[in-house]
């Protein structure tokens, strides 16, 4: 294919069928009888109607045989954003689900992270879970990883080598008095903080990025976290932690720092609530903290999995969305036991669900908006809505192509199926099987 006179853009990719996205108007749009075209930068150029093939064909410089056409019940969605997984914590997956996050922590958890400062199992275990996630249709995650720099170093490298969109965040923590070596002095963790973030941009990655990354306030000195507030806003970082997972954990918080208002009030008063900050859980939030991060333009992790798992609590989706303040949805593996994008949006609506049963005030979340959540929603929690998160022109084309009658897959298709019954069974019954091929910013990553 060549490139249109009028520009240098050129078109590399053309496919013609349905696509699904969210918008901030509709939460479930699917598009039939659409072209849409790629840039040789991985940007899509143009999303139309089909009956423009033509002129775009003839603007745009491609031929009738460039075009791949999608086969029946086949569509596209954006790829889907995780905006909080322990990649460290995928080797433990599916096990110790039988605590209370404390108690997890330190018995499971911690052991399990000491593990990475060998950069050989951190490689092993780094691989397989980007691997899995872009198998899943992960196209953008945001990782912690653990203490260790170089293993977090190695985790940027597989993630920008496999093509996975990501944020990497080597854990800071100076507090730990159960597992006493899986701790940094405060001087190493701002050091080493120092040291990832440089070492990994200078690497010019294109779509892995640091994370300033405190492991959450009981991790954490009043020093360390006001450091790196101050390496974050030195630096224009993303932040990711951890906030008011549980009950116990916010007791604790209050006891251990009785001068703030709130635990919120902690990370705000450090520079750590910031328009490209990201808090995993956030169960117990209150209205005035959740106003406090409507203000900084902080966002929600929203992990319903874990949040069931270790019994932490159920996270009021609605009350967040009514206080404007950005929301997505994350695995948080381990904690959660699955690494699917999928699994996330069907906990977020049992989470909603069982809402509703205490509470049949409560608006209970539809499948469609949690399908938002999934990707519109992630892509605003990481700042990256510009970029990511529907099929929008200018933005790259991070996609993934459902085949939903694939031979074997998880559910049936009939034909008196109308086209979104199909979409909201993938939603509810699809899996990796369905995902046929995945791509970041153009870029084919994954090919059954
Ligand atoms: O679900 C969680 N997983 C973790 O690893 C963690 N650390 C602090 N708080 C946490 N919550
Ligand atoms: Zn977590």
């Amino acid at each position: 294919m060549t490139s249109c006179n009028e520009s240098v853009i050129l078109v590399t990719k053309v496919f013609k069928g349905t696509f699904v996205h969210s918008t901030h108007t509709s939460p479930l749009e699917i598009l039939e009888n659409i072209i849409l075209g790629v840039s040789e930068d991985g940007k899509i150029v143009f999303i139309e109607d089909s009956s423009e093939q033509e002129n775009l064909a003839k603007r745009w410089g491609f031929e009738n045989t460039d075009i791949t056409h999608l086969k029946d019940w086949e569509f596209f969605i954006p790829g889907m954003v995780d905006t909080h997984i322990h990649a460290s914590q995928y080797s433990n997956m599916g096990t110790g689900l039988d605590m209370s996050l404390l108690p997890w922590l330190n018995t499971y958890t911690f052991p399990a992270e000491l593990k990475y400062k060998k950069t050989e199992f951190a490689e092993e275990v780094y691989n397989k879970v980007v691997k899995r996630t872009l198998k899943n249709g992960t196209t953008t995650a945001c990782y912690f990883a653990t203490i260790h720099t170089d293993s977090t170093l190695l985790l940027g490298e597989i993630a920008d080598k496999i093509g996975q969109r990501a944020f990497v965040g080597k854990v800071c923590m100076d507090i730990n008095n159960t597992v006493e070596e899986y701790k940094e002095t405060t001087e190493e963790s701002v050091e080493e903080t120092k040291r990832f973030i440089s070492t990994l941009l200078q690497r010019k990655y294109p779509q892995v990025k640091p994370i300033i990354s405190p492991r959450f306030v009981l991790s954490c000195s009043d020093k360390l976290l006001k450091d790196l507030g101050l390496i974050a806003k030195n630096n224009d970082l993303h932040i990711q932690s951890h906030i008011s997972e549980n009950t116990e954990e916010v007791q604790i918080v209050k006891k251990m720092f009785p001068d703030y208002k709130s635990y919120t009030d902690v990370y705000n008063k450090c520079n750590l609530l910031t328009n490209k900050t990201v808090m995993a859980h956030g169960c117990h939030l209150t209205d005035k903290e959740l106003n406090i991060f409507n203000q900084r333009g902080a966002a929600i992790s929203h992990c319903p999995n874990s949040n069931l798992s270790l019994c932490s609590g159920l996270l009021d989706v609605r009350n967040v969305l009514n206080h404007k303040v950005k929301i997505g949805l994350g695995t948080d593996v381990s904690g959660g036991y699955s690494p699917s994008m999928l699994d996330a949006m069907r906990r977020a609506l049992d989470t909603s669900k069982a809402l509703t049963i205490q509470n049949s005030g409560h608006e209970t979340l539809t499948y469609k908006e949690v399908f938002r959540l999934a990707t519109l929603g992630g892509s605003q929690v990481l700042a990256l809505e510009d970029t990511i998160g529907n099929f929008e022109v200018g933005k790259d084309f991070d996609a993934v192509l459902v085949n939903p009658s694939i031979p074997g897959g998880p559910f049936d298709v009939f034909a008196s199926d109308t086209f979104e019954a199909v979409v909201e069974k993938f939603f509810y019954l699809g899996d990796d099987r369905n995902m046929v091929e995945v791509y970041v910013a153009g870029k084919k990553v994954v090919n059954l």
